[in-house]
């Protein structure tokens, strides 16, 4: 078995997700997005799929990396592929990004576990069929009835619990939210919450990520008396001598790190300096399944938990894999939107979770999306 092509399709569908000035999605007027399909052919016809953002496969990044190290090799070469296009990276002038290798390390994956017709969590190892989830909040807003005050987010998370989320994770507000940042706020709308749902629902904050010591130090100490689960990403994670400052001065777990570089050798460094107590690592943001596989087994061997980075099959798949991990990060969610509906390039969400905040996963082969190939077919711009 060779791999013999490496496609791009383009396509629209609705959303009405949109993103801010900085990044940060929130609801807005429906709108036509774009989504890029990768496809790994082989030779005897095997197929393997992932999603991603158009410009992160790229024609410049299939032509002058993909196609070089994929093709005429054997697909479940896949370490050694994934090995290749690593050392690719360097020489690739920040092109060629972890995220970009990811989404061809999942259709890798994806392509093995429809071949031998298994999903790829039982290919990864199997470690459960069903995992509790927290409910991932969009980032505040200053929409009336949204995100947009404390009390919304007390009111919301009352309908989180009441549909079923044992966890809530605030995402709070950021740039360029007029009010943004603030310490105080954030501790306003994480005492509603905590007043909202009682004493016995995890809670988490995520909120802006450039917080000074001083600002996190006083976040963190306000979060210890609401009795809080984890603190995450309150300061540039590039500091890793200021994370490892933060963990020794709370008591509440310092989570991290979500954003930085360097796949797991930037959290091998975070677990030598102590700068976090729960190690974190998503699929697409150290380079594939294997790669967070890897990080979860460094976690383990010194007795952290590894939290995975975001919602979507290949984290949703690393998660049933891996016994480190107490949560699947599902989201993200806002008063206005429905999570449960799924994309228009889906039959269904890959996601579903019970009234008991369980989520089960799919027992699909592969990394168990249910593609709506029609509605790409009929929507395909390139
Ligand atoms: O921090 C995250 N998850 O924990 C990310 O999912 C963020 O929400 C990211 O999208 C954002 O900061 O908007
Ligand atoms: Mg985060």
């Amino acid at each position: 078995m060779k791999i013999e092509s490496i496609d791009v399709t383009v396509f629209t569908y609705p959303t009405r997700r949109v993103s801010d000035s900085a990044g940060h999605s929130h609801p807005g007027e429906e709108n036509q997005a774009k989504m890029a399909l990768l496809t790994l052919t082989t030779d005897d016809g095997h197929q393997g799929y992932a999603f991603a953002p158009p410009e992160v496969v790229r024609p410049h990044i299939i032509n002058a990396f993909f196609r070089k190290v994929l093709i005429g090799q054997n697909p479940f070469d896949r370490e050694r592929l994934w090995q290749d296009l690593v050392h690719w990276q360097r020489g690739s002038a920040n092109q060629l990004t972890d995220r970009a290798i990811s989404i061809v390390e999942s259709a890798l994956w994806d392509l093995q576990g429809r071949f031998l017709n298994m999903p790829v969590h039982k290919l990864l190892g199997g470690f459960r069929e069903k995992v509790p989830a927290y409910g991932s909040t969009m980032c505040g807003d200053e929409l009336k009835g949204g995100l947009s005050t404390p009390e919304e987010y007390g009111q919301f998370a009352e309908k989180l619990v009441a549909r079923g989320y044992k966890a809530i994770k605030l995402h709070t507000w950021m740039p360029p939210v007029s009010f943004a940042p603030s310490p105080q706020m954030d501790v306003k709308a994480c005492a509603a919450v905590r007043e909202a749902v009682g004493p016995d629902v995890c809670l988490m904050l995520d909120g802006y990520h450039w917080y000074s010591r001083s600002d996190a130090l006083y976040i963190g100490r306000e979060l210890q008396k609401l009795n809080f689960t984890w603190f995450e990403e309150p300061m540039e994670e590039q500091s890793m001598a200021s994370y490892s400052w933060l963990t020794k001065s709370l008591d509440i777990d310092v989570i991290g790190p979500e954003s930085l570089s360097g796949k797991y050798f930037s959290r091998a460094d975070w677990v030598k300096e102590g700068a976090c107590d729960i190690l974190r690592a998503g699929v697409q943001g150290v380079g594939g399944l294997s790669p967070t596989m890897k990080v979860a087994a460094l976690a383990e061997a010194f007795g952290m938990d590894c939290e995975i980075h975001g919602n979507g099959a290949p984290n949703l798949n690393v998660v049933c894999a891996i016994k480190n991990c107490r949560w699947y990060e599902r989201g993200l969610l806002h008063p206005f939107l429905n999570y449960e509906e799924p994309a228009a390039y889906l039959n269904s969400i890959i996601d579903p979770m019970d009234d008991d905040g369980f989520v089960h996963l799919p027992q699909r082969p592969g990394l168990g999306e249910d593609i709506n190939f029609d509605w790409i077919e009929e929507h395909t711009l390139s």
